[in-house]
């Protein structure tokens, strides 16, 4: 069964936030001297390549990535091409059947270079999350490292999709990917206490 990756490969080169910690893997144990093994250590931002959002990141108050709800990340999930906007809006996708659909990844094509960090990235409107919720959306994938634009230090985005219940994954990989119905398997780590998580994502047909 095909497995179709959509992740961004971590490495060295892999662009960050401006100022954010950018992936680093050392061998910090060699072999050579625990005399049986190679032991890595990874250093890096949990917003480097494709992660999740958990609701701590922008509220205090909010849920850290062990608590998050695990089922929302793996299943069924819609892939829906709005490439060439600026920005999205309920508008956007008003045209689009969402019935049924509970994972929703949007591919805005918005991330030319994925050798550097973008300099704009087409964001979303402040009417899409309740669009979405009505639509019974709980969880939220873009191919952009933010569904808010860069510079925005409200992030309207962020705090109306987790006003309406719904979870955030950012920095996907879609170039290669048909619009269309898929399972997605995108799960967190267990980690305690974070506002995020590195995720391997995956679609299968
Ligand atoms: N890593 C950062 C460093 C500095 C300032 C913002 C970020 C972000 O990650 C914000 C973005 N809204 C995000 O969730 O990915
Ligand atoms: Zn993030
Ligand atoms: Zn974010």
């Amino acid at each position: 069964m095909k497995l179709y990756d959509i992740s961004r490969p971590l490495t060295k080169a892999t662009p960050t936030w401006p100022g954010d910690t950018a992936f680093q893997y050392t061998v910090n144990w060699p072999k050579s001297e625990s005399g049986s093994v190679n032991v890595g250590k990874l250093v890096m931002s949990i917003h480097t390549g494709t992660h999740v959002d958990a609701p701590f990141h922008f509220d205090d108050h909010g849920k850290t990535t062990l608590e998050l709800p695990l089922d929302l990340y793996v299943g069924a999930a819609r892939v829906v091409d709005v490439s060439g906007r600026a920005s999205i809006g309920a508008d956007d996708l008003a045209g689009i059947d969402l019935s049924g659909v509970t994972r929703l990844l949007l591919k805005t094509m918005s991330w030319s270079e994925p050798e550097t960090f973008p300099a704009e990235i087409c964001y979303l409107r402040p009417d899409l999350p309740p669009f979405l919720a009505e639509k019974g959306i709980r969880l939220l994938g873009l191919d952009v490292p933010s569904v808010d634009p860069l510079e925005s230090k409200e992030l309207p985005a962020h705090h109306g999709l987790h006003q309406h219940g719904i979870y955030i994954l950012e920095g996907l990989l879609l170039d290669a990917i048909e619009p269309g119905d898929y399972e997605l398997i995108a799960l967190p780590l267990a980690l305690s206490g974070a506002d995020g998580s590195p995720v391997r994502a995956v679609l299968r047909r």
